[in-house]
């Protein structure tokens, strides 16, 4: 490793500074380059469809890092702009603009994008999405300005600008393919919990329909008209059907892409000169014994780490567990703020064990597969994580009665 040696991030999100931190924490005293497309130095999304889109806190909270640290660590950061190929023969990135970068180890960190609705009517004014600050800050001009929001979508995201919309006083209808929200993701006992807080809060849901056509007038949006006939008025249109993650440069240089671009435990692909993370990788995690490409922010912020170490010869693989949080209606607002931690596939665990107060929203839930824990969800409740991880890493076989009744520490049902 010398000093003339070059490593190239391409994608200027959470895991591309994470990725660029790991490297000179490791060690790497050579040239770095962070390439982004967006105008804004590396920041965190969570924040655009909660507590930025409230206008509770500024742009300047969700910075990955503060602006001297780039110059500090010796990493040129290069904004707005777009890596249009990668030639693994030359090892060189070529820019939109035909300037090339070579590069002696690469790390992709392309993210991912909102996918479209292939329906009439999606290009109108007033059909929204989310991904980056512009999109919330769009978002958050809409709630100022309309009556009713319909959200297309009640995955996480849909959901927390619901919540949002609904906190600024903007009436709101959810549009969802399913009959629950989150139904895939979480499966019924849990996704019912979501249904209840948002119809507490006034959210109207229609369930097992979709969107045929975004109805327009002069080119604005005036409402989305349903596969079941029905039309909900609306100006405003939030499109939140997933993300598709950003593969074109991996496909077009023979990296192998399948749902993200595959990559080893370590994040290699087969070519020894690149590796890839956080919402673009579909790494196999060796806890899970599987492929699998999650789209959190805390994938984003520590699989960096390891990538940073595979491009530096060194033997790491990533085994973590994935960890979401969210956070709709204020706490003091009957809202609730979670963390899920493990992996349910749907219709892939026997049952579901809550501790706790389920009405109140102050709870946690368990998924079992085979009398395991395979996956838990704090609602309301805090500090439990570890002993959360703990108890789904060691594979205990669980008493249900004891693993419902609040009385048991949780530390007394891990096999020790
Ligand atoms: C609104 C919102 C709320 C969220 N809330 C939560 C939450 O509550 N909890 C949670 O766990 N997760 C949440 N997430 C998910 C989390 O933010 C993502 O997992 C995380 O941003 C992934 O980081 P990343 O760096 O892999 O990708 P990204 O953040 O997508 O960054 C990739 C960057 O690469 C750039 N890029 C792409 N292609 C090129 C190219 N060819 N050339 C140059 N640059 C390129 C992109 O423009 C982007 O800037 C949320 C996401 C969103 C959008």
């Amino acid at each position: 490793m010398g000093d003339s040696e070059r490593f190239v991030i391409v994608g200027a999100g959470m895991a591309g500074a994470k990725g660029a931190e790991a490297l000179r924490a490791l060690g790497f005293d050579g040239r770095i380059a962070l390439l982004g497309d967006e105008p804004h130095r590396p920041y965190e999304r969570p924040p655009l469809s909660k507590d930025y889109l409230l206008g509770n806190t500024g742009f300047d909270a969700a910075y990955v890092h503060d602006e001297g640290w780039y110059a500090d660590n010796r990493v040129d950061l290069q904004l707005q702009v777009s890596v249009r190929r990668i030639d693994r023969s030359l090892r060189q990135v070529e820019l939109a603009d035909g300037a090339r970068i070579d590069f002696d180890k690469l790390m992709i960190t392309t993210g991912a994008h909102p996918r479209s609705l292939p329906v009439p009517g999606i290009e109108a004014e007033g059909v929204l999405h989310l991904r980056r600050v512009e999109d919330s800050d769009r978002i958050k001009q809409a709630l100022a300005e309309v009556d009713r929001l319909v959200v297309v979508g009640a995955g996480w995201i849909g959901l927390e600008v619901a919540a949002a919309a609904r906190t600024a006083g903007v009436a709101v209808t959810v549009v969802e393919t399913a009959e629950l929200p989150l139904l895939r993701v979480l499966g019924p006992e849990v996704a019912q919990v979501f249904a209840d807080l948002h119809r507490a809060h006034g959210v109207e849901f229609r369930f097992g329909t979709a969107v045929d056509e975004i109805r327009t007038s002069g080119g604005r949006t005036t409402g989305v008209r349903l596969t079941d006939g029905a039309e909900v008025p609306a100006a405003a249109v939030l499109v939140a059907v997933g993300v598709e993650p950003d593969v074109e440069l991996a496909q077009q240089a023979g990296l192998r892409v399948q749902n993200g671009i595959l990559v080893d435990a370590s994040l290699r692909t087969p070519d020894p000169n690149i590796v890839a993370a956080g919402d673009v990788a579909n790494a196999f995690n060796p806890l899970l014994g599987k492929q699998i490409r999650v789209e959190h922010w805390a994938n984003a912020l520590n699989q960096p780490a390891t990538a940073a170490a595979a491009m530096l010869g060194r033997d790491a693989e990533y085994s973590e567990l994935p960890y979401f949080f969210t956070d709709q209606y204020a706490p003091d607002a009957g809202g609730i703020g979670m963390e899920f931690l493990g992996h349910v596939e749907p219709g892939g665990y026997e049952q579901v064990v809550f501790r706790g107060d389920v009405a109140a929203r102050e709870f946690i839930a368990f998924w079992l597969n085979g009398g395991r824990v395979v996956a838990g969800m704090n609602v309301n409740v805090w500090d439990v994580q570890d002993q959360l991880r703990t108890l789904i890493t060691s594979g205990t076989t669980v008493d249900t009665a004891a693993l419902a009744d609040p009385g048991t520490p949780l530390n007394d049902l891990i096999a020790r």
